[in-house]
């Protein structure tokens, strides 16, 4: 069936809806992956809850989709948009192909569309709102999910792996790779609800706090910016995208969005204190706004090499990290993953500093 993506700005692209979706509005914030593999990934990221993905490389589900490269249980995304989707998954892991695992869960998908020129209206107007629909028809008023990460958050506490040290992630959206990053580095992992209180994790005896990714904006969560202050200054902490905002946020620091975002597997990101560049793997619209940093205890430790943007800090004085980036990398190259490594040597010294 001919469909149209139908921009907030009133630009309009047409394709073919592939895989239709459940009945109803398909709406959603139009953003847009430069990575040329990791669909899987990203399509079950719950930090793209509510979104929908543009893939800019124009062949996507080659290689299919497999039992293995989940980052959750289901996809997150509203709506695929690529130019060309593979009918097959062309490799010995694949279970399904692309289109067969977007109709199993009901996600929409429209292909055929000239995605360098809606990529081209993104990059120049900023992101926005759109919905599918066939051909010209009118759509009511748009929808904003004002808190997304209730919609993903887990809602009971789960534990995985038994290490000697016992790392709380605290779920904003986590991504699997996360805890398997931590897990394989020796560490018992519990992961418990976005708003789980201090006391309670206190009373869980960690050795160290995640603070994970997450979809939306972290304004959204100011209501719980003093439970988690008291989190990251009573524990070494390692805090990842949202967590990093998070942290920005907590200690009065602001947050704003960019312009079209950062999401691929190579946004160059340089370490003034190792002084080298990386090449990390990202999915994000805010970043911690720099001056206002200033007056806080933390120091800028990584700076976006394309636009100048904060991509991570340390405190001055306690064991608390963050990065904007993806050091978990699934997908993405790794360059980044002694991050855990840095963060379980600030755990393992023991450190359990009081504000
Ligand atoms: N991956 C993430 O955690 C994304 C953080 C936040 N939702 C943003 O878009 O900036």
């Amino acid at each position: 069936m001919n469909a149209c993506l139908h921009l907030a700005n009133g630009k309009t692209f047409a394709g073919v809806l592939e895989v239709p979706g459940e009945n109803g509005e398909i709406q959603g914030e139009v953003v847009f992956y430069t990575g040329m593999t990791g669909y899987q990934e990203v399509l079950t990221d719950p930090s793209y809850k509510n979104q929908i993905i543009v893939f800019t490389y124009p062949l996507i589900g080659n290689y299919g989709i497999n039992e293995a490269d989940f980052e959750s249980k289901k996809p997150h995304v509203q709506a695929v948009i690529v130019y060309e989707a593979s009918q097959q998954g062309y490799h010995y892991e694949a279970k399904y192909s692309l289109k067969e695992y977007l109709q199993q869960w009901k996600i929409p998908l429209l292909t055929h569309v000239d995605t360098r020129a809606l990529v081209k209206e993104i990059r120049n107007q900023g992101t926005m709102m759109g919905w599918i629909a066939p051909g010209e028809s009118e759509i009511g008023a748009l929808k904003e999910n004002r808190f997304p990460v209730a919609s993903v958050s887990t809602e009971q506490m789960s534990v995985y792996g038994n290490g000697d040290t016992h790392i709380v992630l605290v779920d904003f959206g986590y991504k699997k790779s996360i805890v398997q990053s931590l897990v394989t580095r020796g560490c018992q992992v519990t992961v418990v609800p976005y708003h789980t209180p201090f006391s309670a994790i206190e009373a869980l005896q960690p050795d160290g706090i995640v603070l994970s990714n997450g979809p939306g904006d972290p304004k959204q969560l100011a209501e719980y910016l003093p439970n988690i202050r008291m989190m990251i200054d009573h524990y070494p902490t390692l805090a990842i995208c949202l967590g990093h905002q998070l942290v920005a946020l907590s200690y009065g620091a602001n947050t704003e969005k960019l312009r079209f975002g950062h999401r691929g597997a190579n946004q160059p990101v340089y370490d003034l204190q190792k002084k080298k560049v990386f090449m990390t793997s990202q999915n994000h619209s805010y970043v911690v706004n720099k001056e206002s940093l200033a007056a806080t205890p933390f120091d800028i430790r990584f700076i976006n090499v394309n636009d100048d943007s904060v991509e991570g800090m340390v405190h001055r004085y306690k064991p608390i990290l963050s990065v904007q980036y993806h050091p978990e990398a699934h997908p993405g190259p790794n360059d980044t993953e002694h991050i855990f490594a840095e963060f379980l040597q600030a755990v393992n010294k023991g450190e359990k500093v009081y504000a």
